[in-house]
């Protein structure tokens, strides 16, 4: 492949510089070396002060010369089979620059001070630039309401399939990523048969309720999920420091009415807080806010506590990950000082308004053979009272691992 390099000379160095910079021997000339490729992979690269512009298809990308080094993939600096760096990178000087740079064969090829060459394929580059990135979320979701869920038509994985074939599990959580719940259905009203469709998603993260569980309104333990009541739409393990990601719901019996399953898409409920009121958004996103779960019996003893905001939020880019909603669970406010406990209460109402709007409220009744999977960081599940005999097994899930599964399938998670 022809490589022509350009050199744009300009003056790095005032002129009363000049004559000191000869006699040390100091480069005069600042260089912007113009690399063009003519090649299908056409690339342009500018040398700027402290970053490499490199212009390849889309908009200019730029990378600065420390992460570049740092980013080297060569062998010495990273280890390809196990995908961790060798390179130790606080031995890198941080005013280093290359002191040379070319386009070869679809790769930027630098060599740096001391002989070391780097290569990295333009399409990596592309790949993990800042520009390509800062657009788009780190999860992918859409929001919804009951009526645009159910218009979506998504439709339910089937046990016989779902056992079998990895592709449904992967167009399951596909699904689950961008709803925040999914659905097998079919599946034969056992224990061991929730397990083992939990398993073909990811591990089990065993709490104090057991690995699997299945209760029923018998009061075994000090919560009123094991109790006939109503319970509104909450978020499991708010009393967690890490709550558990996902949720796991079959119920393997009911004989008695009522015992609905309700959900609601709790992001969808809190950007609308997020469109109307900012500051009550950012009062969710900041107040810190305990849940606790206090068990004194005779078989189990717990004392569990969770601190933080209502709303998680990335700093860096405002997109939220996680909401931690469970009016039951939520313990004495004593950190945050009058006034903004106040504002608080505004806010909170505001989102607990959303979240009650009927239109958002999505109302299933499980059945025997239907397993549901809840994004415990998203998705707040609730139901009616009922009467009768029911049994609900289930367990949780920690969202590291489902997240890990989605991504080995190649989904963006
Ligand atoms: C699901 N399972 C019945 C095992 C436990 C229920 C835990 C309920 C608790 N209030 C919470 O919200 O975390
Ligand atoms: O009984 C139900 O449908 C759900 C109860 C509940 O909220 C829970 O177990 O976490
Ligand atoms: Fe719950």
């Amino acid at each position: 492949m022809s490589v022509m390099l350009h050199r744009i000379l300009r003056p790095a160095l005032k002129p009363a510089q000049l004559l000191s910079a000869v006699k040390n021997k100091q480069p005069l000339w600042r260089h912007e070396t113009l690399v063009s490729a003519s090649s299908a992979c056409d690339a342009t690269i500018r040398s700027l002060e402290d970053c490499l512009e490199v212009n390849y298809g889309g908009a200019p990308m730029r990378f600065n010369y420390v992460w570049l080094r740092d980013h080297c993939r060569s062998d010495a600096s990273y280890n390809s089979s196990t995908n961790q760096r060798n390179l130790d990178t606080a031995s890198i000087d941080l005013s280093i620059r290359p002191d040379n740079t070319t386009v070869q064969d679809g790769h930027l090829v630098l060599t740096w001070p001391g002989g070391h060459v780097s290569k990295y394929s333009l399409s990596w580059l592309a790949e993990n630039s800042y520009e390509k990135n800062k657009q788009s979320p780190i999860q992918p979701r859409i929001l919804w309401n009951s009526d645009t869920y159910k218009k979506a038509n998504i439709p339910s994985a089937k046990w016989e399939s779902f056992m079998s074939c990895d592709d449904e599990v992967k167009k399951f959580l596909q699904n689950y990523l961008l709803y925040g719940i999914a659905f097998v259905d079919d599946v034969p009203a056992t224990v061991e048969a929730t397990e083992a469709v939990t398993q073909r998603v990811s591990l089990i993260r065993e709490t104090t309720y057991g690995r699997m569980w299945c209760f029923t309104s018998d009061f075994s333990r000090g919560d009123s999920a094991y109790s006939q009541l109503g319970l509104d739409r909450h978020t499991d393990n708010s009393y967690f420091q890490e709550p558990c990601g996902i949720q796991v719901f079959h119920c393997l019996k009911h004989e008695g009415t009522g015992g609905r399953t309700l959900l609601v898409d709790g992001f969808y409920a809190a950007e609308k807080v997020r469109q109307q009121s900012p500051e009550n958004f950012e009062l969710l996103a900041k107040v810190p806010i305990r849940h606790e779960y206090i068990e004194k019996s005779e078989n189990h003893r717990n004392h569990m506590t969770g601190i933080g905001p209502v709303l998680n939020v990335y700093p860096w880019n405002d997109e939220m990950y996680m909401i931690r909603y469970n009016n039951y669970d939520r313990s004495v406010i004593n950190i945050v000082p009058h006034d903004l406990v106040r504002r608080w209460y505004v806010a909170h109402r505001e989102l607990t308004n959303e979240l009650r709007r009927p239109e958002n409220e999505l109302w299933v009744k499980l059945t025997p053979g239907k397993v549901i999977f809840i994004d415990n960081w998203r998705v707040m599940h609730g139901r009616d009272s009922f009467t009768g005999l029911r049994q609900l097994c289930g367990c949780y899930l920690t969202r590291d691992d489902v997240l890990s599964s989605a991504r080995v399938f190649g989904l963006q998670a």
